[in-house]
């Protein structure tokens, strides 16, 4: 096996020592794709990231700063954050930070840059680095492995409608089989709306359409009922409201014996506020298994099959790396080699998947995906510009109507390939 290429001991690296930042390798490995598509800034008037940048990054500051009792040391690092932010001027790690190099190689070239001249993809996933330097996350002292957005997630967890939300198992369980599956797969897809990033400047469209603008559920279960179970890869996006249906299809999954087991990979660390940790993937289980009814009995088989090794959960260090799936490392490409279907969920790991770049709208999923080592489903409420393996006048028709359809979270899409 190759030694992994993302996070190279590079060793002391000078701040001015501007070699280019990682680009080239989704060109590399794409083949036969379009490899052209210029990445995704935050520079252009009117651009969804750019209100990004410019409104969601400071209210999360002001939320997190607010929402626990942090120290005054802890305070006047968040001040400066949010000063960077107002001011759209970024600044590095620490240099005592223990991935301080690991940045530098990653995009040393956008660092002390401004943060919407960056990728967008680089310069949010650097954002949410620096928030955990802020709050001490990794330091040494009582803030070090607090999670600063656990009382948002709890509050979440905590509410009423996850109550609804878990006692509507118990009529999907006794649902005909096809109807069931139908079911749970459109609760994990449009639990992908219940994303605490969005909630923070209330950007989430109103209405559910119902129609998916790809639709290739039919795929993703000919890929889990055609041929013997194997292992399923899951790769989680939001804990909560989100998790929740992740976890009753996981569970659908393992207790149907579609699945030999299931690897749900989650983030090793707080992550674009509201994506899951071990931590929420525990506390998603504790809801699940103190609810009445079918949900418990789910939550109680899951915890029986993170016993047995039936579900396991992976925590790479890449599921934080501001770089598309086309980069990652062989010990994380020979986990999806491995699978018989990989799932990923929501608009991060969708961008991160078909490359954050401004594709044409047609742009062959097949082709972006290339790279990816085995059948690949991405479930996603669409919360972000960047799309693929959509014709051209159903984007433009979408686009005619006016409505902000491609970021408020209002569509979704199933899309795949074997
Ligand atoms: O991956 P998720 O949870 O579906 O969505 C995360 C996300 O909506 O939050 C960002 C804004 O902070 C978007 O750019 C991004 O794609």
């Amino acid at each position: 096996m190759q030694a992994d290429r993302w996070a190279p001991d590079w060793g002391a690296v000078e701040m001015d020592d501007r070699t280019p930042a990682p680009s080239g390798d989704a060109e590399r490995t794409r083949q036969g794709a379009a490899v052209n598509a210029p990445p995704i800034l935050g520079n252009v008037p009117g651009a969804y990231a750019l209100g990004v940048f410019r409104d969601r990054h400071p209210a999360l500051v002001r939320q997190v700063r607010d929402a626990l009792p942090y120290s005054p040391d802890r305070l006047e690092a968040l001040d400066r954050l949010l000063e960077e932010a107002i001011a759209d001027k970024m600044q590095p790690l620490d240099a005592s930070a223990h991935d301080f190099a690991t940045w530098l190689t990653w995009g040393r070239a956008y660092l002390r840059g401004r943060w919407t001249d960056a990728p967008f993809l680089w310069a949010e996933s650097f954002f949410y680095r620096r928030l955990l330097e802020a709050t001490g996350y990794f330091a040494e002292g009582p803030w070090r492995g607090v999670d600063p957005f656990e009382p948002f997630k709890q509050a979440e967890l905590t509410g009423s409608i996850v109550d609804e939300e878990l006692a509507s198992m118990d009529r999907v369980a006794a649902l005909p089989q096809r109807e069931k599956e139908t079911a749970l797969l459109l609760a994990s897809l449009w639990g992908n709306r219940a994303d605490l990033t969005f909630q923070i400047t209330g950007e989430l469209g109103e209405d559910k359409a119902a129609d998916l603008v790809v639709d290739d559920g039919e795929l993703l279960w000919s890929l889990v009922h055609d041929g013997p179970p194997g292992t399923i890869c899951v790769v989680a996006d939001n804990a909560g409201r989100e998790l929740l249906p992740d976890l009753a299809l996981i569970d659908h999954l393992l207790a149907r014996r579609l699945a030999t087991e299931v690897v749900l990979h989650v983030k090793p660390q707080p992550y674009f506020v509201s994506d899951a940790t071990p931590a929420d993937v525990l506390a998603g289980l504790r809801r699940l298994s103190g609810a009445p009814g079918e949900a418990g009995k789910a939550g109680v088989r899951l915890r029986q099959a993170l016993r047995s090794g039936r579900l396991v959960l992976r925590t790479h260090p890449f599921a934080c790396a501001p770089l598309p799936y086309s980069d990652m490392p062989d010990s994380l490409r020979d986990d999806f080699a491995a699978a018989s279907l990989t799932i990923t969920k929501g608009d991060l790991n969708y961008r991160r998947l078909v490359g954050d770049r401004v594709w044409p709208s047609d742009t062959p999923f097949e082709g972006v995906t290339a790279y990816f080592p085995g059948p690949v489903v991405a479930l996603r409420t669409l919360k972000s510009d960047v799309l693929v393996g959509v014709a051209q006048e159903v984007s433009a028709g979408l686009d005619a109507t006016g409505e902000r359809w491609r970021t408020t979270g209002t569509r979704a899409l199933i899309q795949g390939r074997a």
